[in-house]
């Protein structure tokens, strides 16, 4: 039996992740979950996997359930919560699925540990990359990716040699506003927003796609997993995301991974690693695909993946605060407080603003991740 957590199990990564341990039910056992606070669907989980420990975001939550958990069940709260599901059960393997930077403690927790990391929440290599690849090259910890890309690259990279890479290629769909012009992005809508042409997903990452930064928090993922320069990093539009990602040999050759867009096939491939078992998603027919098609990345048109990479080559705090920066953005586009287009604006202004700082330590990227969200939300 092999012994998971899952941080951020009531979300679309989380119920996904607890989709493919259903499947196997006699090959897993869920060890911890922790939610924010989704509670109803969390006691449904509790008594469907019979965790030892679970935590949700407050004290008042905790307060809440308390009389509703099983006798055997731990109950934690707050950000201490999540440190205790990632690092503080029996579990091997940690499933990283609560959204934002917010992830970054608990994940260098559960390595610490000497836990397998099953890497969803890529906000935490943005934020601080070097801080956690060297831990876990330390600890001797396995970063598996989740994010569809990377597992792709992954797959791709299977028996290869690193100096044999030419060039690594990130897919994009292009989000909800692909064939949208600049002018037309004006008076968009949280809604219409919200409506990914291919994947469901949770809001931000959803926001995320739209406007390009997804990608570009991906190429800083991408780097950071693979150890590949950004300038040999590109993104390319591919609007049915059925290639989830290809890598260049330097013998010209391309490898790339292929199937329908469906979350529980890379989750389950980190769950599995190396194995491969059988999947609830539905095959690829080629043939009924019948073409794919691909466009040119316009940096114009999609302007905060310029800056990512910007960013990403600047190294430092400049990811962090790029990062943060989105993120405060983005839910304050949620709430309906900016326009679509000013999320780019406060990135750029927030970015430009930052002094950056070489080789942070992570006191240094917490206090950096914080002045970014704090100047964002003024701006
Ligand atoms: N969704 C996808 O297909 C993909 C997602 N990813 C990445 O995976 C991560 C998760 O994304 P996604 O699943 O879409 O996000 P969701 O918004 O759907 O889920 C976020 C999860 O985090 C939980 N959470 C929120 N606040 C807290 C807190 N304070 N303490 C503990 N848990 C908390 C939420 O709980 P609750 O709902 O109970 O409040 C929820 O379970 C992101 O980093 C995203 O970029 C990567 C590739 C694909
Ligand atoms: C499913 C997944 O991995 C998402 O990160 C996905 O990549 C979003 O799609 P686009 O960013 O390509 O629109
Ligand atoms: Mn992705």
């Amino acid at each position: 039996m092999k012994k998971i957590s899952v941080l951020g199990s009531t979300g679309s990564i989380g119920t996904q992740t607890l989709d493919v341990v259903r499947k196997h039910r006699e090959r897993f056992q869920i060890e911890g979950l922790a939610a924010g606070g989704n509670t109803e669907l969390l006691l449904a989980q509790v008594h469907e996997f019979a965790p030892s420990k679970v935590s949700v975001a407050s004290r008042d939550l905790a307060e809440r359930i308390k009389h509703e958990l099983p006798s055997g069940t731990q109950l934690y709260y707050g950000s201490e919560g999540l440190v205790e599901i990632a690092a503080g059960t029996e579990a091997e393997l940690v499933v990283t699925a609560v959204m934002g930077s917010m992830g970054l403690p608990s994940t260098l927790a559960a390595i610490r540990e000497g836990k397998t990391i099953g890497l969803a929440n890529k906000e935490t290599l943005v934020t601080a990359g070097h801080l956690v690849t060297a831990l876990a090259e330390e600890k001797g910890v396995k970063l598996l990716p989740i994010d569809s890309e990377h597992s792709a690259i992954f797959q791709c990279l299977n028996g290869e040699r690193h100096e044999d890479i030419e060039r690594i290629t990130l897919t994009a769909s292009g989000g909800s506003f692909r064939d949208y012009t600049r002018e037309q992005l004006v008076n968009v809508t949280v809604e219409d927003a919200l409506k990914h042409p291919n994947w469901s997903m949770g809001a931000k990452i959803t926001i995320d796609s739209a406007t390009m930064v997804n990608k570009g928090l991906e190429v800083m993922e991408a780097h950071w997993l693979y150890r590949i320069p950004y300038d040999r990093i590109s993104v390319l539009l591919h609007p049915e995301s059925i290639i989830h990602s290809f890598v260049e040999f330097r013998d010209s050759s391309i490898i790339a991974q292929l199937g329908n867009p469906d979350m529980r096939v890379p989750i389950q491939y980190a769950l599995t690693y190396p194995e491969r078992w059988e999947s609830p998603a539905t095959r690829l027919s080629l043939a009924e695909a019948g073409k794919l098609n691909f466009r040119e990345m316009d940096m114009e048109r999609f302007p905060c993946l310029r800056l990512a990479y910007e960013c990403g080559k600047m190294g430092g705090t400049a990811p962090t605060v790029f990062n943060a920066a989105n993120e405060v953005a983005v839910a304050r586009f949620l709430r309906k407080e900016i326009s679509f287009l000013q999320i780019e604006e406060i990135i750029q202004e927030v970015t430009d603003r930052h002094e950056t700082i070489a080789n942070p330590a992570l006191e240094t990227i917490e206090e950096a991740d914080q002045s970014a969200r704090e100047l964002a939300s003024r701006l």
